[in-house]
């Protein structure tokens, strides 16, 4: 918001990067590499990236933040010099990035070259190492500390307040108003200063392996939604809308994905999620598809509605591209886009931050994996928590149904913080 999309860009000091990737002798476990206290982490069942220190850091603000960063990025590979003998993705030169969901947040969005990086994919470790930036990073695992215990307790809007948004919400979509509109609310808490903010992290990502368990410059959580992930030209996302608990025992589990498969509501909760990504995918690449039916899919927490989708990219567009194209989708904004936009400013009353913005990592061939930041929380260099969680509301929805589904999807952040 503070500068101005123009100036941000020709103002950037970029400096001429040098990355050198070596493989390395197997590492169990990613997260003891990681700062304590700036953990940067992009990992999903035991594989993934682990940065520490930065040897770059860009910020952006405004509605081009996301353009903004990926011409950014094309003009920081362009001078960058890359030695990389492991060629997997994650290896060679990367950023972490973390976007403002609003265009007018007050927070802003970063991109973070890790000055060490330490990377494992299918059994091949790495080491990434940056130089020709700034930046100090350890290359020593350290023993993981303790979290300590955070109360959260209830931000904005209450859950009352959530209630009466969402009767409000229903009433203006059934009159044409808009047809559907994500609201969420917030909570907010502490963590003590000595806090190790990996064992959040270890927590999470040992209870939703199935994840992407991710901390990029102080937001981290556990998402099941891939925004878009681009690998050697293809092109995939996971679109979910449509949410149910899990039963209580194994019948009862079976009815609830019964029921969400079939329920009309979330069908078309789903419909619109699905075509946004559809949408906004097809101008970059050829024979994008979805699935002809959604599928249920099964996290600790809930049952979603889910599409995987597949495309192959044309052009050059580069995966910060694709996600400049995509953001926000009707998983977390509703349809149509604008209207939902303002509905959401409306209705919420607060800023959501980085939270429902894409997070993830994008390396020197355009290359990445980005989620969209939900079931997980902001974290403040003082130890200010503020986690979010909302729901697609759509003509049928009720209002105090939308509130229990908020609840569940606080979950794995309330517990990792417990
Ligand atoms: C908005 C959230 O989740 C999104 C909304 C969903 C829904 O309304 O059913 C399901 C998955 C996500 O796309 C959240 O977790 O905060």
């Amino acid at each position: 918001m503070s500068n101005s999309p123009v100036s941000t860009l020709t103002d950037l000091h970029l400096p001429a990067l040098t990355a050198r990737s070596r493989p390395c002798d197997e590492i169990d476990d990613l997260l003891p590499y990681a700062d304590p206290r700036h953990p940067l982490v992009f990992l999903r069942r035991g594989d993934g990236i682990v940065g520490v220190g930065e040897a770059l850091r860009l910020e952006f603000h405004g509605p081009r933040r996301i353009s903004d960063a990926a011409d950014a990025w094309r003009r920081v590979v362009a001078t960058a010099t890359i030695d990389d003998q492991v060629r997997r993705a994650g290896s060679g030169l990367i950023a972490f990035g973390s976007f403002a969901f609003a265009d007018h947040s007050a927070e802003s969005s970063v991109l973070v070259v890790p000055r060490m990086l330490f990377g494992r994919r299918e059994g091949v470790c790495w080491v990434t190492e940056v130089s020709g930036g700034g930046g100090y990073a350890s290359s020593r695992p350290r023993p993981i500390g303790s979290a300590g215990a955070v109360r959260l307790s209830a931000g904005t809007p209450s859950p009352e307040g959530f209630v009466a948004a969402v009767g409000e919400a229903v009433d203006r979509i059934r009159s044409g108003e808009l047809s559907k509109v994500v609201l969420a609310r917030s909570l907010t808490g502490r963590l003590p200063d000595t806090a190790d903010r990996r064992a959040v992290l270890a927590s999470l990502a040992t209870a939703y392996p199935d994840t992407w368990t991710h901390a990029v410059d102080g937001l981290f959580g556990s998402s099941p939604e891939t925004l878009v992930s681009v690998h050697n030209r293809t092109v995939t996302a996971r679109v979910l809308a449509g949410s149910t608990a899990r039963g209580e025992d194994a019948a009862a589990d079976r009815a609830r994905a019964t029921a969400l498969a079939t329920s009309s509501k979330d069908l078309g909760e789903h419909g619109y999620a699905l075509r946004s990504v559809l949408g906004a995918l097809r101008p970059f690449s050829t024979g994008v598809a979805a699935s002809e039916q959604p599928f249920t899919l099964k996290l600790p927490n809930l049952w979603h509605l889910a599409s995987d989708v597949e495309g192959t990219l044309a052009g050059s567009a580069t995966v910060l591209d694709l996600v400049a194209a995509l953001h926000p989708t009707a998983a977390v904004a509703g349809s149509p886009r604008e209207v939902a936009l303002r509905t959401i400013a409306d209705l919420e009353r607060h800023d959501r931050g980085r939270y429902a913005g894409p997070v993830g990592w994008v390396d020197e061939e355009g290359d990445g994996d980005w989620a969209i930041a939900l079931r997980g929380a902001q974290l403040s260099d003082d130890g200010m928590v503020t986690a979010f969680a909302g729901a697609g509301i759509v003509a049928e929805s009720v209002p105090e149904r939308e509130l229990a589904e908020t609840s569940l999807k606080f979950r794995p952040v309330l517990d990792a913080l417990a």
